[in-house]
């Protein structure tokens, strides 16, 4: 067999570990393999974490960080990048300062908490998030928690939503996708840059094995901007893909299961 010469594109978590493979770093490059990108990771922090909630954090000294992602952009190329867990201003500043100056489209999910309420950032990072890593999004997709922690906006329905977007998008992301999992009724999220407005709608699958459900959102976005899709076109695939896995998400430990990243590959029950 000749020797195969088309690469795949190449996209970069920045994020945390999480042990029990449902979010962070795990979700990411699960995410990638399943649209056919090739994943890269910076880790940020190793998190003890299951089902259950999160047992321990350790963040990563902010030169390992800046290694990592030396490593992969001077050698490997990355043509899209997806921020996640970032646990403190300095890695924050860091991250921020790294992704200033790259062209590649980067997708920043704000994570500020975790499913079962442990904080995965500092309290004393939010305004590093909102004054230098916002400003270099292509996308920022903040769930309803994060918009109310970097915005002070409580959104309690789709009305709210709009305002959310604008609150965020003042910080300076080119697109805002604000989620509306936290909501009840149908799954909703927006997309807007300030004038096209793109809602996304799709049913609420009453599954509570939802671990990994921005992540994968976030990074699956970062894969079809990789693949040369637009933005809306990136984010309505996402949308897709990340129902489909919440719809099919499994149970695993004692807690809440992870979604499901290979749904895709399953033969239909
Ligand atoms: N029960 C559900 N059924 C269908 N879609 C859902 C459900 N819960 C969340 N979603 C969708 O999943 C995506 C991620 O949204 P969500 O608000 O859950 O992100 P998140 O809060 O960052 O994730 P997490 O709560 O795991 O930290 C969004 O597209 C949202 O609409
Ligand atoms: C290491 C790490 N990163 C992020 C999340 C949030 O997960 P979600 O995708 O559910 O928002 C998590 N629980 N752990």
């Amino acid at each position: 067999m000749p020797i195969r010469t088309a690469v795949p594109p190449r996209v970069l978590t920045v994020a945390g570990s999480d042990s029990g493979g449902g979010a962070g770093i795990q979700a990411d490059l699960k995410t990638m393999l399943a649209h056919g990108v090739h994943g890269m990771s910076v880790l940020t922090a190793v998190t003890a974490q299951n089902s259950l909630g999160v047992q321990g954090a350790w963040e990563l000294p902010v030169e390992a960080v800046r290694a990592q992602y030396r490593s992969v952009v001077d050698d490997i190329g990355v043509q899209a990048v997806k921020t996640g867990m970032l646990a403190s201003a300095a890695l924050v500043e860091t991250v921020a300062e790294l992704l200033a100056a790259t062209d590649a489209p980067v997708v920043v999910d704000p994570v500020g908490v975790s499913k079962h309420g442990d904080a995965l950032l500092a309290a004393e990072a939010l305004d590093s998030v909102r004054t230098k890593l916002l400003p270099v999004a292509t996308v920022a997709t903040p769930n309803l928690d994060e918009v109310a922690q970097l915005t002070g906006v409580t959104v309690t329905d789709e009305s709210g939503m709009r305002r959310a977007a604008e609150e965020i998008l003042a910080f300076g992301p080119r697109w805002a996708l604000i989620k509306g999992g936290h909501l009840t009724g149908d799954a909703v999220d927006l997309l807007t840059d300030g004038s096209a407005e793109h809602w996304l709608r799709a049913p609420r699958y009453d599954n509570r094995h939802t671990h990994g459900t921005g992540c994968t959102l976030a990074s699956a976005v970062a894969s079809g901007l990789a693949l040369g899709q637009d933005v809306p076109t990136a984010v309505e695939n996402a949308k897709a893909y990340v129902t489909g896995a919440i719809r099919a998400g499994f149970p695993l430990g004692g807690g809440i299961g992870p979604v499901d990243h290979g749904w895709r590959t399953r033969p239909a029950e």
